[in-house]
Parts: structure tokens; sequence; C-alpha cells
């Protein structure tokens, strides 16, 4: 991959392990949550999400997605309890699409794509800081919530208003889905979807990868198809 990585035939996910050897790691994301073979686990606790939408900061096209970026020099907004231990901070969120709407999401069930994913990535506050986080084992949390269906507001972007009401999840041990695909992420995915309509969905449509000055390029299929289960169970917070 002479250019950076992106989505595109010579620097897809396809060509990732050139570069990043772990891409065909033990622990990578996403993966394909077969419903049938989860293991209803009665220990896991809810998840405690306390987002403060004054710690948001910025949001950027980072040539990758669109992504919203927060304060996290204190525990203003953080992810406890579910299947983790300890407090981890929320750093960033951001989404993954398609360029239409039968496929944009990472995680599929049973095989069934959804037209986004919104990721919020969180970072274990036992380490100093997120880049120290994301190289070890229980650094990350990334909590997964697929969009779909129709008419709706989309909230100021205040994370709280984008959770489901209900928050059982799938959680299992994974990956970065991106470059540099580190097996640091506990990935927490909520069952319930939440709903966007078709007009904010080409306003994702609408972004785009390439720069100023560069021939135009539609920011679309942002996702990493799923990855092997190999020895790994997928654990349920509800039956
Ligand atoms: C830290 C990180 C980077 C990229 N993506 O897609 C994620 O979901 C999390
Ligand atoms: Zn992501």
């Amino acid at each position: 991959m002479s250019q950076g990585w992106g989505y595109g035939a010579n620097n897809g996910p396809n060509k990732w392990h050139e570069t990043f050897p772990i891409a065909n790691g033990p622990r990578q994301s996403p993966i394909d949550i077969v419903t049938g073979e989860v293991q209803h686990d009665p220990k896991l606790k809810p998840l405690a999400l306390r987002y403060d939408p004054s710690a948001s900061l910025d949001i950027i096209n980072n040539g990758h997605s669109v992504q919203v970026t927060f304060l996290d020099d204190e525990d203003k907004s953080t992810l406890k309890e579910g299947p983790i231990t300890g407090t981890y901070r929320l750093k960033q969120f951001h989404f993954h699409w398609g360029a239409s709407d039968d496929k944009g999401s990472e995680h599929t069930v049973n095989g069934k794509m959804y037209p986004a994913e919104l990721h919020l990535v969180h970072w274990n506050t036992k380490y100093p800081n997120f880049g120290e986080a994301a190289s070890k084992s229980d650094g990350l949390a990334v909590v997964g919530v697929f969009l779909e269906g129709t008419q709706t507001t989309f909230a100021d972007f205040d994370p709280t208003l984008l959770l489901p009401k209900t928050l059982d999840y799938w959680t299992y041990d994974g990956s970065l889905t991106t470059p540099p695909l580190l097996e640091s992420v506990t990935w927490i995915v909520c069952k319930q979807s939440i709903s966007v309509s078709s007009a904010q969905m080409e306003k994702f449509r609408a972004l785009l990868f390439s720069g100023e000055g560069e021939p135009e390029c539609r920011m679309v299929d942002n996702y990493r198809p799923p990855q092997p289960l190999k020895d790994r169970k997928v654990r349920s917070s509800s039956k």
C-alpha cells in the first residue's frame, strides 16, 4: 500500500495486512454476530454510560469518517460496568456507512448489514492516555450502535440521545476496525438499533474522502467486513 490506508481497491481492507500483519490476528473486528451461538452471561452488568455534552470539542472529517472528539482530561463522559471493570473515558465517536442502505455497518447480525454503525470509543483510565491504552489488551471499549430505518430527528450530537432506549448488548474481545487494527478493544454492540432518516444518510454520503483540490471521491463504504471469530465466544447481556 504505497499511499495511506483507505477503503479503495488498492488500499482497502483486503490490503491492510501488508502494512498491518495483525489484520490476520486472533481477535480482529468486526465480526458477524450469530445470535443462535451467543451465550447469555447472567453475570454481565447493565452498561453505566454517563455522557456530558459540554465535553464535546469538535466535529471533523478525518479522511476515513466523521468524528466528534471529546475532552478526556477528566471523568466527564464515562462508560462503567457492563463487561468492563474500572472507568473508561469517552474519547470520540464516529460512524461507518455504505453507498446505499443495503450495506454500511461493520458488525453484522446473522449476516444482516445495517446502513450505518456508530462507534463510541472509550479508553481505560488505568492508563495515562488514549495512545497508551490503545496498545493494551484491556485498553479500549467501543460501544457499537446500528443505524437503520426511517424519519427521525438527529440529536445535536449529544451521544446520550444517540443511544437506543434499552441497552441490551453483545460483547466480545476484538480490535480496532481500522489500521493499526490493535487488538485492544472490548466490543459492546447494542442489540437495539437507532433510527436515521434517508436524508440524514445522504448527509453522511455527501462527505468526501478527497481533500481540497483533489478529484472528488465520496466518503462511502468506509467499513471493514466481518473477520474470522477464531477462538472467541460472543456473550449476551440478556436472553
Ligand atoms: C479507536 C478506533 C479507531 C477506528 N475505529 O473504527 C474504531 O471503531 C475505533
Ligand atoms: Zn469505528
